[in-house]
């Protein structure tokens, strides 16, 4: 019996890796389709047939003005909107067009993704061994995860797992889940996609609503993908930043904060004022329960939140200004972050691995001594809908 449990034992820890699952390699991908942020709001009222809404064109264009958003890219033409002028209103029944849509779109988008992922890896795609998929953009039966297997020419036998409806968080946790695949399975190389249209929730403006005005003013598309694995080959692999921990929060008192329901009339949001303040008055108890279990004794010497790197969903400008002001960080330590915003908007899930992206090539660049802008230690941070918070605890390489 007792050499039983020992053999049961011994096969359990040979399934396991040995080391810290570990990103090596970064895909990003855009529709061709850009918005000058400087132009939407005549853009919007118009093709909404808003124009005579004054007040709240003017309104809209503020917001605009100070989202910090330079440009957006969008699935979304004005002939498809003439095409399906439902979607224009506030609420008419528009979910078939919608899904018709993203049904195709958002695999092929993130087909774009993973394929540069996937180039820059280097090993045949077969390898790939588990798929995570994150949207928040329609559901299908089977999902995203099916067509996009399909897509790639993935083997049939791949282990998927396709989450709906997690919204800005899920690249977060779409890492975390990677994390745990990787360590718990030794050789397995976990391919996380996230993919995001705006076509599911574009509406028309309304004077009674004016988070759903803010969401039109900060969403764009986008798509990103990683591979994560474990006990990289070191001849053939590149790794990029291990993921040293990986945590899950509810915010006390935060229901309601972000909510989005799927309707007739597509997918509604709806936004707390309070936002800004709910993310930075639970951001450092949030990093400390991060840090704490990994650095232990030094956790002290990481206090100063300006000695990691950062990468923060940009959820907006007021988060970021009210995370920098709370945290006491340095103007330079949420710039990747602000570019991502400034360039390509709100993308939601997306927008956490296309800061990654930049992050590393910039430490390129700019002859940094670790893809981390130089620094040993930095979090990844997103937060969704409930108010629902993912923290994980990143640590760059050398270059
Ligand atoms: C989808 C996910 O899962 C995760 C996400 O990323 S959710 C998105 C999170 N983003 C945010 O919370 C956005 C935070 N807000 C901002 O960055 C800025 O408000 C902004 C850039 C959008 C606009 O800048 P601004 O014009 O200076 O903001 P502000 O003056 O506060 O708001 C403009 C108007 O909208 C109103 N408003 C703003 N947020 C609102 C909200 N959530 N609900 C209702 N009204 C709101 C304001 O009251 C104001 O109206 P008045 O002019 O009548 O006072």
């Amino acid at each position: 019996m007792a050499t039983k449990s020992v053999a049961v034992e011994e096969m359990c820890k040979a399934q396991k890796a040995g080391g810290p699952a570990t990103i090596l390699a970064i895909g990003t991908a855009v529709p061709s389709n850009c918005y000058y942020q400087s132009e939407y709001p005549d853009f919007y009222f118009r093709v909404t047939k808003s124009d005579h809404l004054t007040d709240l064109k003017s309104k809209f264009k503020r917001m605009c003005e100070r989202s910090s958003i330079t440009k957006r890219y969008m699935h979304l033409t004005e002939e498809i909107l003439e095409e399906n002028p439902n979607m224009c209103t506030f609420a008419a029944p528009s979910i078939d067009g919608r899904q018709d849509i993203v049904v195709k779109e958002i695999p092929k988008l993130a087909k774009e993704a993973a394929s540069k992922a996937i180039k820059e890896w280097g090993q045949p795609k077969s390898n790939i061994t588990h798929l995570v998929f994150c949207t928040t953009s329609g559901v299908d039966m089977p999902g995203c995860d099916y067509q996009l297997t399909r897509l790639l020419g993935l083997r049939p036998s791949i282990k998927r797992l396709m989450m709906y409806q997690q919204g800005c968080h899920a690249g977060g946790t779409g890492l975390r889940l990677a994390k745990d695949l990787a360590e718990n399975n030794k050789g397995a190389r976990v391919l996380v996609v996230c993919s995001e249209m705006t076509v599911i929730n574009f509406r028309g403006p309304s004077e009674a609503h004016m988070d759903s005005l803010v969401g039109q003013s900060l969403f764009g598309d986008g798509a990103s993908a990683v591979i994560v694995g474990s006990d990289p080959d070191l001849s053939t692999e590149h790794p990029l930043y291990q993921i040293m921990s990986a945590s899950q929060i509810i915010v006390a008192d935060s229901e309601g904060a972000i909510d989005g329901h799927l309707r007739q009339e597509g997918l509604t949001f709806h936004l707390r004022k309070d936002v800004p303040s709910l993310v930075s008055d639970n951001i450092e108890n949030t990093l400390v329960e991060a840090f704490t279990p990994i650095l232990m004794d030094s956790i002290d010497s990481i206090i100063d939140w300006n000695s990691i790197f950062w990468i923060a969903h940009p959820g907006g400008p007021a988060i970021l200004n009210q995370v920098q002001a709370k945290v006491g960080l340095k103007e330079e330590k949420l710039r990747v972050s602000r570019h991502i915003l400034s360039e390509y908007g709100n993308m939601s899930s997306a927008c956490v691995f296309f800061i990654m992206d930049e992050m590393r090539k910039r430490s390129v660049e700019e002859g940094k001594g670790t893809t981390g802008e130089g620094l040993e230690w930095g979090v990844l941070f997103g937060f969704g809908p409930g108010f629902t918070v993912e923290t994980i605890v990143l640590h760059s390489v050398p270059i």
